[in-house]
């Protein structure tokens, strides 16, 4: 990877989203997404099957309605919303998010999650240095997934799908989940660092006027991260260990 300018001593607080930049539960989300459109699809006469790209493209870091709904409407597919108590049965876009939920839930109970190692020891770097730390995600989630891969402690806030609901929060791309962590630490935004694997996460950073954006590439890729706003790209955060 090329040399770049991040400098811890440039924050005092870092704000990670979770799935893909600290856990690689963006994988399973995936696979989730994946069997949930493409069984939908598959009722549906005429739609070409649910890719990869789509999932870049419409639902990465978005909340799990709006990605549903996001897609839905790439296709030109309308149903109507229902809501979030909605059976996974239901073809409303409360029951679709709902579906491809219990198939995320089930890989977590069934299988765990570790967190990157890079990440892990990323978050010790800053642990050593005092810099404060934050989640913020989309997913409602978030704190099981941190408590599977044994991190619920490693952060001092978190700001996920639930809260960002309670408080009527718009979510990424809009900048205010992450606003709202630098305030809950008490750090502006112009000294804190954002580090994001999706396109919506990255460009929600941008907007927020943060001190850094940091893409993590886990597939969406180098450059369509740098053209969202990401002043900096790595492949794992190891890469922005100090060297020894
Ligand atoms: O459905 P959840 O767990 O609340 O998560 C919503 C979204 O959370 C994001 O973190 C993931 O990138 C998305 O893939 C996911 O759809």
């Amino acid at each position: 990877m090329t040399e770049h300018s991040f400098n811890l001593d440039d924050v005092d607080a870092v704000l990670f989203d979770l799935d893909g930049v600290i856990t690689p539960t963006a994988v399973v989300h995936m696979r989730a997404w994946d069997k949930m459109f493409n069984e939908f699809l598959a009722t549906r006469p005429g739609q070409a099957p649910y890719t990869e790209q789509d999932y870049y493209d419409y639902v990465d870091g978005k909340p799990r309605y709006e990605g549903v709904r996001s897609f839905l409407q790439a296709r030109g597919i309308e149903l109507p919303d229902g809501s979030p108590e909605d059976p996974p049965e239901a073809d409303t876009i409360g029951g679709l998010g709902n579906r491809k939920n219990a198939l995320f839930t089930k890989v977590l109970a069934d299988e765990g999650i570790e967190a990157y190692p890079g990440s892990v020891r990323y978050l010790d770097e800053l642990a050593k240095k005092g810099t404060r730390t934050a989640i913020v995600s989309s997913s409602k989630n978030a704190r099981d997934v941190l408590a599977t891969a044994g991190l619920l402690d490693r952060f001092e806030v978190i700001v996920d799908g639930i809260v960002a609901a309670e408080r009527g929060l718009p979510g990424k791309p809009e900048p205010d989940t992450f606003a709202d962590a630098a305030r809950q630490l008490g750090v502006p935004n112009s000294r804190a660092a954002v580090f994001e694997d999706a396109i919506s996460g990255v460009r929600a950073g941008r907007a927020g006027g943060f001190a850094h954006v940091v893409g993590v590439d886990r597939g969406a890729g180098p450059q369509a991260l740098a053209d969202a706003g990401a002043d900096v790209v790595v492949a794992d955060l190891a890469e922005l260990l100090p060297r020894q």
